[in-house]
């Protein structure tokens, strides 16, 4: 063991409120807006394949050049309430957006920079609207901020002179006046997404990060912030030293999930965020260049994250004008209608404490003990489910979610292990089987206790 100083700051798992309303929410909806939207990946004609919101490294623009596009930005089509009505009905509780990436904009008027949205033809608090309209539609805004800056004359990789050291004094003061102006500006936001946090100049400032957390913990109370913000004395970035997590959350799941078998991710809280194409956070004109994930992949993976005590914030790229394109439209269709349908194996629930079988995942309703969710992505060529449950489980009764007054027919293989047949699911989706035990399901519940 280390001698940590600058290392976690809050208890793991959190039991307040504010982060059992994190943790309920389980899918939420990223949203990656700057400047990156309007050439969105294509420059002097060249489609650069490359993540569209790096397409200032990519195509090597200076900065000079890539600023010159806040002149440009007047998202016209930009209707804050349709795109909460559509964030809504896709089944969202929470949504995390962009306030400023690595380019340096600022979506928010912010009285430390030129370089925000102020200085736009739209003019308006994009940001703010943005907010209130999701918050009008029931759902919680987090922020995304990063650290890095490309726009900022102090911003420094490393710290190799003095003028360096100077430099990022002035970057860490700037940082914390913008993180403590978008709390003020926006109180009824539930937490910080940072990004952005991964160089050495970062990294050789861990006590600033862990005193920045408690200071804007103190300021916001309830405020959940995920692990990428911190970095301990040593340079030990999402966990300390000594392996324990930093911030609120895990937030190292960026396009990639855990092993859906894996049992040690679900210890603690955590996030996975994703993208619809397989790297495009921002818009890029181009969706041919990649697979584009349907809508049965990105169910799949939010009810693997639920499955495993995990969140999912599945990313959006609005368009330069302000809308969203046809595809994105068409996948939060398909989704919600799948949620509308099937949104009690995912809100509220988590882990079930057994051991994934091969037909899909086991999901469990936090209030609820003798109550669990199989959701099926592989139907048996039987259609028997082989359920594996905790020794002394006895299933009362089956059903499929759909069809709640028709019980499964159940056969007891041993000790809490049965075969539960359903032959005739006509549905071509992921469908939820419920189970309802006798008794109450002590070794999760237990296991709940340790975690
Ligand atoms: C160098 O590899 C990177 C660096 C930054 C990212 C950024 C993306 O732009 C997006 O904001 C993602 C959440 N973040 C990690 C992704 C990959």
């Amino acid at each position: 063991e280390k001698e940590v100083k600058y290392g976690q700051i809050t208890e793991l798992p959190r039991q307040d409120d504010a982060m059992k309303k994190w943790r309920s929410n389980r899918f939420g909806q990223f949203i990656h807006w700057g400047l990156y939207a309007i050439p969105g990946g294509v420059w002097k004609g060249k489609t650069y394949e490359y993540a569209a919101e790096f397409l200032k490294s990519s195509a090597g623009i200076s900065t000079a050049t890539w600023d010159s596009l806040q002149y440009q930005f007047n998202p016209i089509k930009f209707n804050a309430m349709a795109w909460a009505k559509m964030a809504k009905a896709m089944g969202v509780k929470y949504a995390t957006i962009t306030t400023k990436h690595h380019e340096g904009f600022c979506l928010w008027p912010s009285e430390y920079t030129d370089f925000d949205i102020e200085n736009t033809p739209y003019g308006k608090d994009l940001l703010g609207e943005f907010i209130e309209a999701y918050n009008a539609e029931g759902i919680d805004v987090s922020l995304y901020y990063s650290v890095l800056d490309w726009h900022h004359p102090d911003w420094r990789y490393k710290l190799n002179s003095e003028e360096d050291k100077e430099a990022f004094e002035r970057l860490k003061i700037f940082t914390k006046n913008q993180l403590l102006e978008l709390l003020d500006r926006y109180p009824t936001v539930k937490g910080l997404w940072f990004d952005g946090t991964w160089d050495q100049c970062w990294k050789d400032n861990g006590q600033f990060s862990y005193e920045l957390e408690k200071k804007l913990k103190e300021k916001h109370p309830g405020l959940v912030v995920n692990s990428r913000m911190r970095a301990d004395e040593y340079g030990s970035r999402h966990f300390d030293s000594n392996g324990v997590l930093m911030g609120d959350y895990e937030s190292g799941y960026e396009r990639r999930l855990p092993n859906p078998w894996d049992i040690e991710v679900t210890k603690n809280d955590w996030e996975c965020c994703m993208t619809i194409p397989e790297n495009q956070w921002g818009y890029h004109k181009d969706w041919t260049l990649t697979h584009i994930k349907t809508a049965n992949e990105l169910i799949e993976m939010l009810v693997q994250c639920t499955s495993q005590n995990g969140n999912f914030l599945l990313n959006f790229g609005p368009t330069g004008e302000g809308d969203f394109r046809e595809e994105e439209v068409k996948l939060a269709k398909e989704i919600g209608d799948w949620m509308d349908d099937n949104s009690s194996a995912i809100y509220n629930c988590g882990y079930a404490g057994l051991k994934k079988q091969g037909w899909g995942y086991f999901t469990q309703n936090n209030d609820s003990e003798t109550t669990i969710n199989m959701v099926v992505f592989n139907k048996p060529i039987n259609g028997k489910y082989r359920v594996k449950l905790n020794k002394g489980s006895v299933i009362k009764k089956a059903y499929l979610l759909s069809k709640p007054d028709k019980a499964l027919d159940l056969e007891e293989i041993s000790n809490g292990e049965y075969f539960i047949e359903a032959k005739k699911v006509k549905t071509k989706d992921p469908f939820v089987i419920i189970i309802e035990l006798e008794n109450k399901d002590s070794k999760k519940f237990h296991q709940k206790a340790l975690t």
